[in-house]
């Protein structure tokens, strides 16, 4: 099982569990995550939901093979339909990041409501390496918490950032030795299950609800361009390089 997911004492646990492709995240990986995060939705007896990955790696992103093979077409390919339920949760998303958190591995975290950090986290949103453009509504949010500059600086170049400047920029609430993070997250979560469910429930939606129409809108137009550009030569490009192991070649293109 490439996500393992478990109900425990109020928290649903969502892991990451493809190691040996560093968490690489297939159609059928977020299939499996929008299925367990409706079900959340439904169930009284969840009453948070913690993200996971492993001690080495949160998730390397997007499977690049799986982005080839499948490209997302539209609004109901299950990449969007997992941001779609994510950026809807009613319940609150907690984080536990450590290791290597790429693409969508970071963007998923501007919709978790507590975000934890290993000290050996490392973040990256290469969208442009890979002539891509950001998704999650991470063009709107990262500029929004962050300031324009630095959400330029990592979404226009994409380099990796450590989890001291991610909890600097606002994208992580707190920075732990590694061998802490889960635990803590596992009691952040549990704080929040103990608390009154109404209370939670109508707290997260008074501080998102004002902004779900333009986070919509902004996925909806993140989407369009970002499937066009998977179908262009840059990206090809790009996915070829990294499987070839190799720097790629934009000169050609304008
Ligand atoms: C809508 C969402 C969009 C996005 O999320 S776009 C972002 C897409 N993601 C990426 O571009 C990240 C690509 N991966 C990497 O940059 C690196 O990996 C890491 C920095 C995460 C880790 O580097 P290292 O520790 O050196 O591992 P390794 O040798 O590169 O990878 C081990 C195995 O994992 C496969 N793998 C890693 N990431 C992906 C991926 N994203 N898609 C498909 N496969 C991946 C490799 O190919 C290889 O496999 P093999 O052992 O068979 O050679």
């Amino acid at each position: 099982m490439d996500i393992l997911t478990s109900k425990e004492n109020g928290i649903l646990t969502i892991e990451f569990n493809r190691l040996e492709k560093k968490n690489a995240i297939t159609a059928a990986m977020y299939q499996t995550m929008v299925d367990a995060l409706k079900d959340a939705e439904s169930d009284s007896a969840v009453r948070a939901i913690l993200f996971t990955g492993k001690p080495q790696i949160f998730s390397a992103g997007n499977d690049l093979e799986d982005f080839m093979k499948n490209r997302p077409t539209g609004s109901d390919s299950p990449v969007f339909q997992f941001l779609w339920q994510i950026s809807h949760a009613s319940k609150p998303l907690v984080a536990a990041v450590a290791g290597a958190a790429v693409g969508i591995g970071t963007t998923l975290l501007m919709h978790c409501d507590l975000v934890y950090a290993a000290d050996n986290a490392r973040f990256s949103m290469p969208f442009t390496q890979l002539g891509l453009c950001p998704e999650a509504a991470s063009s709107l949010i990262l500029p929004q918490i962050a300031g324009y500059q630095r959400a330029a600086e990592k979404l226009l170049l994409g380099e990796a950032f450590t989890a001291e400047e991610a909890a600097s920029m606002g994208l992580v609430n707190k920075v732990l030795p590694a061998e802490e993070l889960l635990a803590f997250a596992q009691a952040q979560a549990a704080k929040l299950v103990a608390l009154p469910a109404a209370s939670i429930r109508v707290t997260k939606r008074l501080m998102k609800g004002g902004q779900t129409a333009e986070v919509e809108a902004r996925m909806a137009q993140e989407i369009e361009h970002f499937g066009a550009m998977l179908a262009a030569p840059e990206a090809a490009e790009a996915f070829t390089a990294f499987f070839e192991r190799r720097k790629p070649d934009f000169s050609k293109f304008c």
